[in-house]
C-alpha cells in the first residue's frame, strides 16, 4: 500500500539577486520541503502530494509544472481563475542570512479551506502523514484554520500523523499573540515536530534549546527534531543517541535549509529509519542547501556531472566583442574555474543560428558546492555582468539554469 505524504501550503515565485540581474525561481517554505522529500524519497510506495491553490497565470503554470517534473503528486492542487500565487524576494546579509519582501495578500492558496466542503480538507482523509507550517496558518483566516485544525485532530484519531514547523514569519500575523495561540493549538496536534531554534525563541521567548524541546514536548509532539542552525540540531524528546554535525564550509543563503532538512527527515521517517537516522540525513541535505543561492537547490547530481554539454545562443551584434573576451578570458575566472574541478571547457558556435555549445569535465566530488562557490566568486560575478547580455538563454532551461544543460545520447570513451 502506498504510503501518502501530504504538504500543504503555499507555493510562491521567488526573485532573488544575481550578479547584476534579478534570478526568478520557486520557493514557498512547504513546497520546498514537498520537493526536497520527494527527491529523498527512494521507495515507490511512498508519494508526496501537494496541497495548494494556484491561479493560471504563467507563474502558476510554471510552478505546477516544477511540482510534476520533480515527482510530486498534484492531484490536490486546484486553479482559481480569480487569483495568483504570490511572490517573494530574498535580501541576503554578508552571512548569508536572509530577510524577505513579500507581494502574496491575495494569492490563490489563502483561499483554501473557504468552506467545510473544501476539497483540500477532504484531501486529508487519504493521507498517512500531513506536513504544515506556521506560513500554511498565517495566511489563513481564522475560520479556515479551524477547519484545518479540526479535520487534522479528527484524522489524527484514526492514525494519521501530523508533522509541523512553527516557521514564524512575524510579517505575516495580525499580532505575536495570535501566532503564539495559533501555532501553540498546532503543536497540540503534532505528533513529529521540526521546529528552529530562532523561530521558537522569538516567539515564545525561550532561553535554552532544552526549554523549547521540554516545552513542546508537554504540549503533544513526542519525536522530531530541533534545528540550530550550523549547530546541528537536537532529538526531541532530547537525547544522546546522535553524532556532532560538520558545518559547511560556507554560507551563501540559509533559504530553505530548515524547509529541506524537514523534507529528509520526513522521507527518511517515513522509510521506516530511526529519529536519528533520519536527522543525519536531514543535516547532511541542510548543510548543503546553505551553500546556495536560493531556496531549491539545482537538480544535477554529482553523478551525472562528470561530462557536461549545454546550450545558449549569443545575440548578434555582439559577435565580435563575445570572440575578443574568450580569447583572453580573465584570469580569475579561470582560476576559479580550475579551482572547482572544471577542466577541458569548450565553447563552439555555430552561424548563422549563433547557437553556442559549452562542454567541459568535471572532476571534484561536489558538483553542487564546486558550481556554488563559482557563483559566489566576485570576479566571475563581474564576468558574468559582462558576458551575460551578450547571450540569450533557451526559455526551456530548468530552473536556475542560465546555460540550458543537454542531455548525453552517445559516448565514445
Ligand atoms: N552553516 C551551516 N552548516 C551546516 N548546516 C547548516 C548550516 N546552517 C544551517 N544548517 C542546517 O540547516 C538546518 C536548518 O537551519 P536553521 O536552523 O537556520 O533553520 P530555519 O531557520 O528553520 O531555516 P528556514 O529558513 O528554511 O526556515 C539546520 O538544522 C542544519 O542542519
Ligand atoms: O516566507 C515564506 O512564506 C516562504 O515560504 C519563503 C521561503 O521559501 C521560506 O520562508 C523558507 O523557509
Amino acid at each position: 500500500m502506498t504510503y501518502n505524504i501530504l504538504c500543504i501550503g503555499e507555493p510562491l515565485a521567488e526573485i532573488s539577486r544575481r550578479a547584476s540581474d534579478l534570478a526568478v525561481a520557486f520557493g514557498g517554505d512547504t513546497l520546498n520541503t514537498a520537493i526536497y522529500c520527494a527527491r529523498s524519497v527512494q521507495n515507490r510506495d511512498i508519494a508526496v502530494h501537494y496541497v495548494t491553490a494556484i491561479g493560471e497565470d504563467t507563474l502558476s503554470d510554471a510552478v505546477l509544472e516544477l511540482m510534476t517534473r520533480e515527482g510530486i503528486q498534484t492531484d490536490h492542487v486546484s486553479r482559481d481563475p480569480n487569483r495568483q500565487i504570490g511572490i517573494y524576494a530574498i535580501q541576503n546579509d554578508e552571512n548569508g542570512e536572509r530577510s524577505f519582501h513579500y507581494w502574496r495578500d491575495a494569492s490563490a492558496a489563502r483561499a483554501m479551506f473557504a468552506t467545510d466542503t473544501s476539497p483540500h480538507l477532504a484531501a486529508i482523509e487519504m493521507a498517512d502523514l500531513v506536513y504544515l507550517s506556521g506560513i500554511t496558518l498565517a495566511i489563513l483566516t481564522p475560520n479556515a484554520r479551524d477547519r484545518l485544525w479540526n479535520a487534522l485532530a479528527a484524522h489524527r484519531a484514526s492514525g494519521l500523523k501530523v508533522a509541523f514547523d512553527s516557521n514564524y514569519r512575524p510579517k505575516l500575523w495580525d499580532a505575536t499573540t495570535t501566532a503564539r495561540r495559533e501555532i501553540t493549538r498546532f503543536w497540540e496536534i503534532t505528533d513529529i515536530a521540526l521546529p528552529s531554534y530562532e523561530d521558537e525563541a522569538d516567539l515564545f521567548g525561550d532561553k535554552t534549546t532544552s526549554g523549547i524541546v521540554n516545552r513542546i514536548v508537554a504540549t503533544g509532539a513526542q519525536s522530531g527534531a530541533l534545528k540550530c542552525g550550523d549547530a546541528g540540531p537536537l532529538l526531541i524528546p532530547l537525547s544522546d543517541d546522535i553524532e556532532n554535525f560538520a558545518k559547511a564550509d560556507r554560507v551563501v543563503d540559509t533559504t530553505g535549509a530548515g524547509d529541506s532538512f524537514n523534507g529528509a527527515y520526513l522521507a527518511a521517517i517515513a522509510a521506516d529509519k530511526t529519529q536519528a537516522e533520519a536527522a543525519v540525513e536531514a543535516h547532511a541535505l541542510a548543510a548543503r542547501v546553505v551553500t546556495h543561492q536560493g531556496a531549491i537547490l539545482p537538480r544535477v547530481a554529482a553523478s551525472k556531472a562528470n561530462r557536461m554539454g549545454s546550450v545558449i545562443r549569443l545575440r548578434p551584434e555582439h559577435l565580435d566583442e563575445y570572440k575578443r573576451l574568450h580569447a583572453d578570458v580573465w584570469p580569475g575566472v579561470l582560476s576559479r574555474l580550475k579551482a572547482s574541478h572544471f577542466t577541458n571547457y569548450s565553447i563552439y558556435l555555430k552561424k548563422p543560428e549563433f547557437l553556442m555549445f559549452g562542454y567541459f569535465e568535471y572532476t571534484g566530488s561536489d558538483f553542487e558546492a564546486d558550481n556554488a562557490a563559482i557563483a559566489a566568486d566576485p570576479i566571475t560575478q563581474e564576468w558574468w555582468a559582462v558576458c551575460g547580455p551578450m547571450q540569450d538563454p533557451f526559455e526551456t532551461r530548468a530552473d536556475g539554469e542560465w546555460w540550458a544543460e543537454m542531455e548525453e545520447v552517445f559516448h565514445l570513451a
